[in-house]
């Protein structure tokens, strides 16, 4: 039998997926990682009026061009509260950190630059080039002013820039809804107190960790049991609830009690492909019901947490008008790992970040894929290519980064 390979695979499913037309307001408090649906335009003028960039005096810059300048200060000029008269000849305004220039000046001075006089007076020690700390009003952006485009996503940065535009909401895409269906006679929910033959249901943790982080909404159906009519409701469920991407759990593989397959193709579903050239998650499957993408992802929690970052995360960016996370790094190896077979190898390790940056991959021992206790301690994953020939320690790698090195 050839499998398809992961390649392939992320192809048949990001070929069927578009990117969501839903959008709605959101406050901006609640936009990071949002992405706009529309250009966004400054609603005011920023800075809306000349401001100092310092704190110090504001001059006439023909009065201080030569150093020991003597100056009368005739006032001050505070952020919210200006200075109202006019500065002339033989004047200085004693100005602070973004409080408005007063008319007739030009220039600011630190006041580390100046002394003061027994008289109230100030000294220049020095001679700034005209227009120096001053903020043109307009210098960041005009009223109307596109700075913000349709497609963005919303970080830090731009929040900050919303908000200054004086948007209270902005316009941004739905977040793609995904639901997760456990299946197996087998699973309790944790703080379960289990009875023989009994396992904790873990899986659907993972899976919806990986759709939020991935700016999704889910909506976790809990767990049914190897029957098809109850796995039939669950789907009519997710159905109902008009879900983007069905994600079940389990019963992917061969045995008498895998029936989430045979159950999906009775509700409709039609299949795209079943099981890929890849360890772990070789039994993953793909299909459409009525639109809606279903990823039948394997039981084994690493098998199942492996698939929704290779296959999940990219499909649910792809939704959410979010690029590509571009998770692939070079590595050394730190041990020797044997040849291949045909299947594309994930290999949990841990990430060590020599003293140069550059990174090395210490495989564990074990890659039993109902481990999550090692995926868990896992930086990154190995990738193995099918086929690839023994590769020595000290050899370069490709790795799969999970998250940053300790
Ligand atoms: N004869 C064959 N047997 C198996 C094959 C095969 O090709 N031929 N493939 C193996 C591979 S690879 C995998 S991966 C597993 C996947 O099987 P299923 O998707 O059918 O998963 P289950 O049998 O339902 O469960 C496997 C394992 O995981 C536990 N499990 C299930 N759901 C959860 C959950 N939500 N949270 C935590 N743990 C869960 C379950 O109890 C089993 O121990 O099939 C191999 N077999
Ligand atoms: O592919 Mo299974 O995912 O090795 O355990």
């Amino acid at each position: 039998m050839s499998l398809l390979s992961v390649e392939e695979a992320l192809q048949r499913i990001l070929a069927r997926a578009n990117p969501l037309r839903r959008t709605e307001r959101v406050a901006l408090h609640e936009c990071l990682g949002r992405v706009l649906a529309e250009n966004v335009a400054a609603k005011l003028t920023h800075p809306p009026f000349d401001n100092s960039a310092m704190d110090g005096y504001a001059v006439r810059h023909e009065d201080i061009a030569e150093v020991g300048a003597e100056l009368s200060v005739i006032g001050q000029s505070a952020a919210g509260r200006r200075f109202r008269g006019d500065v002339k000849g033989g004047e200085a305004v004693r100005i602070f950190t973004g409080a408005p220039v007063p008319a007739g000046a030009d220039t600011v001075i630190i006041q580390e630059d100046t002394e003061k006089l027994p008289d109230g007076r100030i000294r220049t020690l020095f001679a700034p080039a005209k227009g120096r700390h001053i903020r043109l009003a307009g210098q960041d952006f005009l009223a109307g002013d596109v700075a913000l485009s349709a497609g963005s996503a919303l970080d830090a940065g731009r929040l900050t820039l919303a908000a200054g535009m004086n948007h209270r909401d902005l316009p941004v895409f739905a977040r793609p809804k995904i639901a997760i269906i456990a299946t197996g006679d087998e699973l309790l929910p944790p703080g379960s107190s289990l009875g023989p033959d009994q396992i904790i249901a873990s899986n659907s943790f993972g899976i919806a960790a990986v759709a939020r982080d991935n700016e999704a909404d889910v909506l976790d159906l809990g767990i049914v049991g190897d029957d098809r009519t109850a796995i039939a409701g669950a789907v009519a469920k997710a159905q109902a609830a008009q879900v983007d991407v069905l994600v079940t759990l389990g019963g992917a593989s061969v045995g008498d009690h895998d029936l989430v397959q045979s159950t999906l193709l009775g509700c409709g579903m039609t299949l795209d492909f079943w099981r890929i050239a890849m360890r772990p998650g070789k039994p993953l499957m793909v299909g459409d019901l009525d639109g809606v993408t279903v990823l039948g992802l394997p039981g084994n929690p690493v098998s199942s947490l492996v698939c929704a970052l290779l296959f999940l995360e990219p499909l649910t960016r792809k939704l959410a008008h979010l690029p590509p996370r571009s998770r692939l790094v070079d590595a050394r190896l730190a041990a020797t790992l044997p040849a291949n077979d045909r299947r594309q190898d994930y290999i949990r390790a841990r990430l060590t970040l020599e003293a140069d940056g550059s990174l090395v991959a210490h495989p564990f021992p074990r890659q039993d894929s109902s481990m999550v206790s090692i995926f868990a301690q896992s930086d990154g994953l190995i990738v193995r290519r099918p086929g690839a020939p023994e590769a020595a320690s000290g050899e370069a790698c490709s790795v799969f980064r999970l998250r940053d090195p300790a």
